[in-house]
């Protein structure tokens, strides 16, 4: 049955990668919109978990993946969900911005163009709204016929998320999204997510403390596969209900 209060429910969720079990049992549901971190030490799972919501492990020989993951309460797991539809409602962001070696427009015009066709007014304004979304529309419009790959790293990676705005999703898939990036271009990124907070379901995976502290409203401790604690941002870093949070946000290890 649908969950009308969650967007995306998952439960009891496994993964293997052929005998290694790399998720175990982890329940996490997520609300229409906020921002939700996943924090936790190298290799806890935060990657794989993120990747099995828009299953970008089909195409990896010997995963499996038991558990239900429900979106609008309908499961992405089941035979006749179309992965492209599910990508542009899921959509995902990578540690490295990924623009492709053309024009700061066509980037973000990619996703559209594959879908109906549009004519180019539209097209122009679904262009000027995603690259507003994304807190990058007045650094780029004297230059949307630019090559991406001129961009700063920051200014590439919120071309990346308007590129994935374009496509008009419930959900932002963002791992790491600013860890290649300097402080400073981090900030204006961490400055742009929230203001896509109040409209979109973002979930993050993150190495940095602060910057889950900072933007998320809800955060889930993993360790070694396993979802130590969920809870309201603030308490997990500062009233852990688990040693084991403790240990981890205070840096006693990770
Ligand atoms: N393709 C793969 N094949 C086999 N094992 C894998 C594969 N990808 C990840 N793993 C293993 O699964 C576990 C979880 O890895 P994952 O990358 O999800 O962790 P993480 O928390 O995202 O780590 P990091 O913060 O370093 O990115 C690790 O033990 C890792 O070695």
């Amino acid at each position: 049955m649908a969950d009308e209060k969650y967007l995306l429910t998952t439960e009891h969720v496994k993964l293997f990668y052929g005998e290694k079990e790399a998720l175990h049992d982890i329940s996490l549901h997520f609300p229409k919109t906020g921002i939700t971190a996943l924090i936790g030490p190298s290799g806890s799972g935060k990657s794989t978990y993120l990747r099995a919501i828009n299953r970008m492990h089909d195409l990896t020989p010997g995963v499996r993946v038991e558990g239900k993951f429900l979106f609008h309460g309908q499961d992405i797991y089941a035979d006749n969900v179309d992965l492209v539809d599910l990508r542009k409602r899921i959509g995902m962001v990578f540690q490295q911005p990924t623009p492709f070696p053309f024009s700061v427009y066509e980037n973000v015009a990619f996703g559209l163009k594959l879908g109906k066709k549009m004519p180019k007014h539209e097209l122009d304004e679904e262009v000027e709204k995603a690259l507003t979304q994304a807190g990058v529309w007045n650094e780029v419009k004297d230059r949307l016929g630019s090559n991406a790959l001129g961009l700063s790293g920051g200014q590439q990676q919120r071309v990346s998320v308007a590129r994935v705005l374009a496509t008009k999703p419930d959900i932002l898939l963002l791992d790491e999204p600013t860890s290649a990036l300097d402080p400073i271009s981090s900030r204006v990124v961490e400055d742009s997510l929230l203001d896509l907070r109040d409209h979109y379901c973002l979930i993050i995976v993150t190495h940095n403390m602060q910057q889950a502290a900072r933007i998320s409203q809800t955060t889930a401790f993993l360790n070694e596969g396993r979802l130590v604690e969920v809870g309201n941002t603030r308490d997990i870093f500062l009233d852990p209900k688990e040693k084991e949070t403790q240990d981890y946000v205070s840096g006693r290890f990770g």
